[in-house]
């Protein structure tokens, strides 16, 4: 702990300070000083901590708002301006005669991907068993295991064959764990300490485990970013609604302090690293000028954005805007195109198509493109195997002849830099997330409904294991 000073106001004992906490937040410290007439002990202007308890939000003192005046009805209370943090009494302070340690959480989401072939197929049941990936009408919803465990079984063998042309397994946990050390390395050199935790939706290290060990940390506030840059239902959404059901149920973390950053597509630090990033690979081209910017982003079916509101596809236009305009101020004026990759399944995805805009530009006569992948900041199966073996196939037999590919922003040192300023600045909004279960009476029903999945579920999954001719129409339709 810091060393302590210790000062009154109008009698009121401040007992707390902590240096190390106010180092985190250079920009705080130059104007850390108070001019009032009633504190004694200090000399008007001398710099002075602001008391902080385990109860105060020390982070929306450090960052949000400086202390400028000491209440002058009763001399009691710190107003904090800039932007609305508000008040808090010093009476409340004097209450208070131990302060506990801030200690900072930053639980990163993500993906998750299969380490070996074995893996695959469970895999793939964990992601279409979520109700964010596939979404059946509520009546439906009993089935959601059974048809998980069958497409994942259908699908498994075409996906092991993408998955071992890329070495046997998905990058993804060693990028993210990478990810994460370096994002505690950008905290510590702005002079926070924190524990950075990664939880993955669909496989180790799981979610639901990176919560238990926040828990045994002690952690007392938390940061959770996604390591997707724009908001999606069947990403970001679906990570936070596993994140909500686990706090909803557990007094510790209900009370728990959290910032959720949900998309930073539009921070500066993201859009000038990938500015960085095509800058760089444009002029490994021999005429940059003429090469087609060809933005290739993950799709999602497109009754997400028309019906259920997805943010998705206007979060995706609006961040390969402010790309191209970072890109204009540099000088570069290329044109560019923005398509959806990666579709599954017989519903309509999010159009273009990347496949068929790749074909229409080559019958079009561009010949040199260059392939962006931009939802996704890991290398993984979809840039590995879809864009640089599928798509530069077809790209060359359409007729396009020089094709580059911007490598994802991994551990782009300004990327994790900007990371590390998103999670400083969400700081200050944690909150605590709701505390109780909404619908009590779900307990009641959980043993009926569980045996109406089980019962319908095993039916129609025997139906149509049975029937090779059925499965074999239902193969061709679902994926
Ligand atoms: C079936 C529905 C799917 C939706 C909707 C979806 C959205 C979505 N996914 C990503 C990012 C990734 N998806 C990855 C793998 C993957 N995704 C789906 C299906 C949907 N994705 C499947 C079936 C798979 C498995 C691979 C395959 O069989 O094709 C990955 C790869 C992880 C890895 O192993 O490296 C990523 C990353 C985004 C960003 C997104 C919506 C915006
Ligand atoms: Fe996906």
């Amino acid at each position: 702990m810091a060393a302590m000073n210790a000062a009154s106001i109008s009698g009121v004992k401040i007992s707390v300070s902590d240096r190390k906490f106010f180092r985190s937040c250079p920009q705080v410290r130059p104007v850390l000083s108070v001019s009032c007439r009633s504190l004694k002990g200090l000399q008007e202007s001398q710099a002075f901590m602001v008391p902080v308890s385990e109860s105060i939000d020390k982070s929306s003192v450090l960052c949000r708002g400086l202390p400028h005046k000491v209440n002058k009805r009763n001399n009691t209370a710190l107003t904090f301006s800039s932007v609305g943090v508000g008040t808090y009494d010093l009476s409340f302070v004097e209450s208070q005669s131990h302060v506990t340690e801030e200690k900072v959480g930053v639980l990163l989401l993500n993906l998750g991907g299969p380490e070996t072939l074995n893996d695959v197929q469970p895999f793939l049941f964990n992601l279409f068993a979520d109700p964010d990936i596939i979404r059946l009408p509520r009546l439906f919803r009993f089935l959601q295991q059974p048809l998980a465990q069958l497409i994942s079984v259908l699908r498994a063998p075409k996906s092991k064959e993408g998955y071992s042309s890329i070495g046997g397994g998905s990058p993804l946990r060693k990028i993210t764990d990478e990810q994460a050390r370096d994002i505690k390395l950008a905290l510590e050199a702005r002079n926070m300490a924190a524990n950075v935790y990664v939880g993955m939706r669909y496989w180790h290290p799981f979610t639901e485990d990176a919560i238990e060990q926040i828990k045994k940390d002690k952690v007392t506030k938390l940061v959770v970013l996604p390591l997707y840059p724009q908001y999606s239902i069947s990403t970001t959404g679906s990570s936070i609604s596993v994140i909500q059901s686990i706090f909803r149920e557990d007094a510790y973390l209900s009370g728990l302090p959290v910032s959720i950053i949900k998309s930073w597509y539009q921070r500066d630090g993201y859009i000038k690293s990938m500015a960085d990033l095509i800058e760089k690979e444009l002029v490994k081209f021999s005429n940059p000028e003429e090469v087609m910017i060809f933005f290739s982003a993950h799709g999602v079916p497109a009754f997400y954005v028309k019906d259920a509101g997805d943010p998705y596809k206007d979060q995706m236009e609006d961040c390969i805007v402010l790309i191209m305009r970072e890109l204009k101020a540099r000088g570069i004026n290329n044109e560019h195109t923005l398509a959806y990759q990666s579709r599954v399944g017989p519903v309509q995805w999010l159009k273009p198509y990347t496949d068929e805009v790749l074909v229409e530009l080559g019958q079009k006569g561009v010949k040199s493109l260059l392939a962006v992948p931009v939802s996704f900041v890991s290398e993984h199966i979809e840039t590995l195997e879809e864009i640089d073996m599928e798509y530069k196939e077809l790209a060359l037999e359409s007729g396009i002849e020089n094709w580059g590919r911007v490598p994802a922003l991994g551990c782009t040192s300004s990327f994790i830099a900007d990371l590390g300023d998103a999670v400083i600045e969400s700081l200050p909004s944690a909150r605590a997330m709701s505390t109780s279960r909404s619908i009590s009476e779900e307990d009641d029903h959980d043993f009926l409904k569980y045996f109406i999945k089980v019962f319908f579920g095993s039916i129609l999954a025997f139906l149509l294991l049975l029937f090779p001719k059925v499965m074999t129409a239902f193969k061709s339709h679902i994926l």
